[in-house]
């Protein structure tokens, strides 16, 4: 293992790469010249801030698959929300964020042609919503109208004035009634959605007249209910859009796309609303063919695993009749298409003739892009000539911009072309820049099948992991177990920074996809909930002891890491096998599921993952509680004996600090070896420039000291 000084110069080195946020190819493409537009981000450690830059480039398409690429000068921005142009080309929207000298925040609309900036709006002065939703975030969407004469966004709904019942400022009587503040309400209680969406209660769909600045708020086209993902409807004849019911109270969103929300059509002539989705399914990511004929969403249950296979859904939209193209996959084998994972979709996602959506999903332990023909209802996986990761970032003409990364590959933008209809097989990528992968990784993906722990229900399912190893080692590497979270997430041949720097460090790692993950099928998935702390447990000791006998690792230097249920899983693994780990580093760690339920955004989750029925009435009893107690790692902390350092990031909502704090006071109170660390300005992610980089150094110096 390296010494500690190596790993920080390794941290500075690949911690700070200029990473692909998004991007699009232009409109303004013509024929072999494809311009392609593009945001990064960097994170720098001395200025202690990620920064953000755009970088566009010019791709002509010689060959098939033969592109020559040019690439622009850089142009930094920190202040842009979202820059977006229009049908044409010829203009572009951008959202600025701007925050003044006496510190208050305003949001612009700017609209700039080829030369210049032609419009600026200063929206926030309006005063006729509140601020505008982050177009990437949960909510957001900007669209241009096909006439490039309005523009759509997502901004939260305006908020009542509340004043003192003692204020004794004189009311305007030329106020409006719903103008007129209202007194006493000032320390009301704001239900939000929760988790990185405080102060997100209740977004609604606003258009703004580029020409003159009106802005039109829909504010009242669908009673108690948040709206988002808006798109326009052929013709500019209204807005498609998706609706998340607001009561009795909101439950976290974020990572749960099983809300009930539905599919809506808001009519501009009629001001009328309909609802086009099933409401007895959740459904979003609206989105048309390029022709306006189809408009396809994605959906899945109301309730249950926060992640779930989803149907993918049609609507031809002059007959608004709807049909399922591809459904729920319960039971996949090794080989054949899992179902559906699909936390969002590119803006645009069509191929050219309306007949194909090209979407990535998770395949196994893996994301992979695939394609659809919505005629024949077949789904095919595009296989690229690259290890790794394909994320779809923007279709234009058949062309596809896609963010791939590897293991030992840090992520870049790569551009290709989507095969004639029938003929997918497999695709070339041509990098925009020259990839340059970390040296020294390998892996492999191992398929486990518990055939001694099989399901009640589902029967024999299997799990994979993925081993990766320091190429150059002269001894047997120490092993950094490393389950991931969710539960019903799943860890990928994509690249994670954590990652490469421990390989590099010297360790090995083993990433556990253990039943429940996303992407082995939905009946996998549904087998954990009512079995964790037992099935997920298992089938990580298992995976973790198969590998140290099969000696590759030092069996003797045994860590586990995780975060969130990952952290539920490393409380639980050194609780229920003390002897076999010799430290371990949890980052928000479920440790209590019956203390967790009254404090978390989503209570719903220790209720359902503890195998338990949950409506918004839920109430623990004595029977839950005593359940909880028992699938929780609380209940094996006199077992506990690795030295355990905690890392909790101080504005968690989704596993609130009180967990982190729960196991560190009953470690302390037993005279175990622990430490906690709390990151200020952090939430569930720990992901703040230097909170990310000092809980790395910190957990590894933790891992090294008891490692020796
Ligand atoms: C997949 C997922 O995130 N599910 C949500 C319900 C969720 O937030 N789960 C947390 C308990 C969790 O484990 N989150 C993981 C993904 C994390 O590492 O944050």
């Amino acid at each position: 293992m390296r010494k500690i000084e190596e790993v920080i110069s390794l941290y500075r080195k690949y911690g700070c790469l200029a990473e692909p946020l998004k991007g699009y190819i232009s409109n303004q493409s013509k024929g072999d010249n494809l311009i392609l537009k593009t945001q990064w981000k960097q994170t720098d450690l001395e200025r202690i801030e990620n920064i953000k830059f755009s970088k566009n480039y010019i791709v002509r398409n010689g060959q098939p698959n033969q592109f020559e690429v040019q690439s622009s000068n850089i142009v930094t921005e920190n202040n842009e929300l979202w820059n977006k142009e229009s049908p044409s080309g010829r203009l572009n929207v951008i959202i600025r964020n701007i925050t003044t000298k006496k510190e208050e925040e305003k949001q612009y609309i700017e609209i700039w042609d080829h030369r210049q900036k032609i419009k600026n709006y200063n929206i926030t002065s309006l005063e006729k919503h509140g601020k505008i939703c982050d177009p990437d975030g949960q909510f957001g969407s900007v669209c241009w109208s096909a006439s490039e004469k309005n523009l759509l966004y997502i901004a939260e709904k305006k908020k009542l004035k509340t004043v003192s019942y003692f204020d004794s400022k004189p009311n305007k009587d030329d106020k409006d009634e719903e103008e007129k503040p209202v007194k006493g309400q000032e320390h009301d209680y704001i239900d939000d959605w929760g988790e990185q969406l405080v102060g997100k209660t209740c977004p609604v769909v606003c258009i703004l007249d580029i020409d003159n600045g009106d802005v039109k708020v829909l504010d009242n086209i669908l009673d108690n209910h948040s709206l988002g993902q808006a798109v326009w409807a052929p013709s500019d004849s209204g807005v498609v859009f998706t609706g998340w019911k607001n009561g009795p109270y909101r439950l976290g969103l974020i990572y749960c796309p099983i809300r009930e929300s539905a599919i809506y059509y808001w009519d501009i002539v009629s001001n009328k609303c309909e609802r086009l989705s099933d409401d007895t399914r959740c459904s979003a990511l609206p989105r048309f063919s390029p022709d306006g004929s189809k408009l396809i969403y994605f959906d899945n249950d109301i309730g249950g695993p926060h992640y779930q296979c989803a149907r993918l859904l049609m609507c031809d939209w002059p007959s608004r009749q709807t049909s399922v193209i591809v459904d729920i996959v319960k039971e996949p084998t090794v080989k054949s298409f899992p179902g559906f994972y699909v936390a969002s979709l590119p803006t645009k996602c069509w191929s050219a003739d309306n007949s194909r959506i090209i979407l990535s999903s998770v395949w196994r332990s893996s994301v992979s892009l695939v394609v659809v023909d919505v005629k024949d209802k077949t789904v095919t996986r595009l296989k690229t000539n690259v290890k790794g990761d394909a994320v779809l970032m923007d279709v234009l003409t058949d062309k596809l911009l896609v963010k791939c990364s590897a293991l030992n590959q840090p992520p870049y933008l790569a551009i290709s072309s989507l095969p004639v209809a029938g003929q997918e097989g497999e695709i070339t990528i041509c990098p925009l820049d020259e990839p340059i992968p970390v040296p020294g990784i390998s892996w492999e993906v191992q398929t486990f099948s518990p055939t001694d722990r099989p399901h009640s229900k589902f029967g024999a399912l299997n799990y994979e992991t993925i081993l990766l190893m320091p190429e150059v080692s002269d001894v047997k590497p120490p092993l950094i177990v490393f389950p991931h979270g969710g539960p019903h997430a799943v860890f990928t041949e994509g690249y994670m920074l954590y990652t490469s720097c421990l390989i590099a460090s010297g360790f090995a790692v083993m990433y556990i996809n253990y039943r429940g993950s996303l992407g082995f099928g939905d009946n996998n998935l549904r087998s954990l909930p009512g079995n964790i702390g037992d099935q997920d447990v298992k089938d990580c000791q298992a995976a973790a002891e198969e590998v140290v006998n099969s000696g590759r690792v030092n069996g003797d230097k045994v860590v586990v890491f995780g975060g969130s249920h990952g952290g539920f899983l490393t409380a639980h693994l050194i609780g229920q096998y003390p002897k076999f780990y010799k430290a371990a580093c949890c980052r928000n760690p479920v440790i209590n599921l019956s203390t967790m339920v009254g404090s978390t955004d989503i209570p719903d989750w220790p209720f359902y993952e503890s195998g338990h029925p949950f409506d918004h009435k839920a109430a623990l009893n004595e029977n839950i509680l005593t359940d909880m107690w028992r699938k929780s790692p609380i209940r094996y902390i006199d077992q506990v004996e690795a030295p355990c350092l905690i890392m909790l990031g101080a504005d968690d909502l989704r596993v609130p600090v009180k967990q982190g704090r729960e196991f560190y006071r009953g470690l302390k109170a037993r005279n175990k070896v622990t430490r906690l660390i709390s990151y200020e300005g952090n939430s569930h992610p720990i992901i703040k420039t230097d909170s990310q980089a000092d809980a790395f150094i910190n957990m590894v110096e933790w891992f090294k000291k008891y490692l020796q």
